[in-house]
């Protein structure tokens, strides 16, 4: 790959007075460096899974290794989930949680052998008599699915098949879905389990809303209710996945709102999510009375297995010439590329097609039909590198995924002022999945966007490794050595 000259010159150049943020984010390729060579047991706290994943030939510290970081060509889950530091790691089994044996041989025949750390601290809390709320945070992609799945499957009385007894709210149609084929899949030997999405489109008029597990998006299960489609004298459990966001976002908030104020037997609700900013939390706290709350602390928020990277880009414009250069080590893996608006997505994948480029792109601008196909082709793999905005940013499961890419960095506030650190970690939170590795990399071309990602690195206390705009092979070969241990992680070793 060709060098690109860079004509505006480095962004530390242009930017008059950089942040200390700053200037550790422009030191820290080395610093990656130095730690991919160091040997794993040497690492702090921080290093957790993946760099236990950081392979041993590397233990000529200081030497050559600084310059061709090598890693292990087969991720050991077993090792990770005995690792202390690690989210995935449990001292117990999942008999040891007391979990009904249908419910346990559907985990089984989905691989899962242990318990993460999530699942094994919030299940014996989520399934203890009476019900109890919680408030669970875990780190993106550690298993908080599986840990609300169970406790659903274990409070359903299997006698009403056609009463709706539990109800999971998703931010979007994607994630409902995705948790719904979550349930199917652990609950696949459970005798009379019923279940059912209520999504834009899924539920015909006037018929009627008859499974015991309901996973729907707040808009179309409030229509419901409304419209006296779906009765909800019969249900027990409550859990919003992603509910910081579903709380938070205006419109959902108030639709979550009015939808458990219509469950009025409700016996427990569950609020998951890997981020809970201290203003969600307080609304959260009243909107789960009483709840168990297991919670991280700010700098345990990030999975050491994903590799965050940067690039400079020479302007605006210049992002597109260094997304199109990506290509290639797009389609190692999957990738995922996160812009702001729904425009902007469908302008850069029509632009990436004419270049001769394969990509898809899924936003709220698509008939739910259309969105379907289109993340399931992504899935499957037919469909290697996608286009959205923040509405797959959270909770989308998809193994092979690789690289994501900020192309636009997240913010929030009146008038995008300021950085959006949730959005950030949800959105990277897409590659490194239960102990594989992966690569973000987020673009910035001026002031506000270099700021606004020193800001994000700062608020969790990380630093960023810079790929060169001027060097492509040396970039090209750093991205690669992440991603070549990544796609040997998708065949996970028990
Ligand atoms: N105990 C387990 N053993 C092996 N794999 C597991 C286990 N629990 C969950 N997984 C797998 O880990 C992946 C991530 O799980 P999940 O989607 O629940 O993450 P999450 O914590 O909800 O992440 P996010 O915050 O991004 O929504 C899934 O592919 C799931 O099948």
């Amino acid at each position: 790959m060709a060098a690109s000259p860079n004509p505006a010159g480095s962004l530390e150049d242009r930017i008059s007075k950089p942040n200390a943020a700053t200037d550790a984010t422009a030191q820290s390729i080395s610093a990656w460096e130095a730690d991919a060579a160091a040997p794993a047991e040497a690492k702090d706290d921080q290093s957790g899974a993946a760099d236990a994943q950081v392979d041993g030939a590397t233990d000529a510290a200081g030497g050559s290794a600084l310059h061709e970081p090598q890693y292990a060509v087969e991720v050991k889950l077993s090792d990770l989930q005995a690792d202390a530091n690690s989210p995935l790691y449990s001292i117990g089994s999942f008999e040891e949680l007391g979990i009904n044996p249908q419910i346990l041989k559907g985990m089984y025949a989905m691989n899962f052998k242990k318990p993460s750390k999530i699942q094994e601290r919030a299940l014996p809390l989520l399934l203890s008599s009476p019900p109890t709320n919680m408030i669970a945070q875990s780190q993106s992609g550690t298993g908080k699915t599986a840990a609300f799945v169970i406790t659903i499957l274990s409070r359903l009385d299997y006698t009403k098949p056609k009463s709706p007894q539990a109800l999971c709210l998703a931010p979007s149609r994607e994630l409902a879905r995705q948790i719904e084929g979550v349930i199917r899949s652990i609950g696949q030997f459970v005798d009379g389990l019923t279940i059912q999405a209520a999504v834009p489109g899924a539920v015909e008029r006037n018929a009627k809303v008859e499974s015991m597990v309901v996973v729907g998006t707040p808009g179309t299960v409030l229509d419901l209710i409304k419209r006296r489609q779906f009765d909800t004298s019969e249900m027990k459990v409550l859990c919003l996945d992603e509910a910081d966001n579903m709380l938070d976002q205006q419109g959902l908030g108030e639709q979550c709102l009015r939808v458990k104020n219509a469950l009025r037997n409700v016996e427990q609700i569950l609020l998951f999510s890997a981020t809970f900013p201290d203003a969600v939390m307080r609304y959260a706290q009243q909107f789960s009375p009483g709840a168990n709350e297991i919670r991280l602390k700010r700098d345990e928020l990030t999975v050491s297995g994903i590799k965050q990277m940067y690039m400079d880009c020479p302007s605006d414009e210049g992002k597109y010439e260094t997304l199109a250069q990506l290509y290639g080590l797009m389609t190692i893996g999957s990738s995922i590329i996160f812009v702001k608006t729904k425009e902007s997505a469908s302008r850069i994948a029509a632009r990436l097609s004419q270049d001769g480029h394969k990509v898809v792109a899924i936003h709220g601008g698509f008939e739910g039909a259309d969105r379907d196909g289109i993340i399931e082709d992504f899935r499957q793999g037919r469909a290697k590198v996608l286009i959205t905005t923040n509405v797959l940013a959270r909770g989308i499961d998809v193994q092979s995924v690789s690289m994501v890419i900020n192309y636009d960095i997240p913010m929030k506030g009146a008038s995008d002022s300021q950085p959006d650190p949730e959005t950030y970690l949800h959105r990277i939170g897409r590659t490194g999945r239960f102990g594989r590795v992966g690569v973000s990399i987020s673009f910035v071309f001026d002031r506000k966007s270099f700021q606004a990602l020193s800001e994000i690195a700062k608020h969790y206390n990380i630093d960023l490794v810079r790929l060169d705009q001027n060097d492509w092979d040396k970039t090209e070969e750093i991205v690669k050595n992440v991603i070549k241990s990544s796609r040997a992680g998708t065949n996970l070793k028990a």
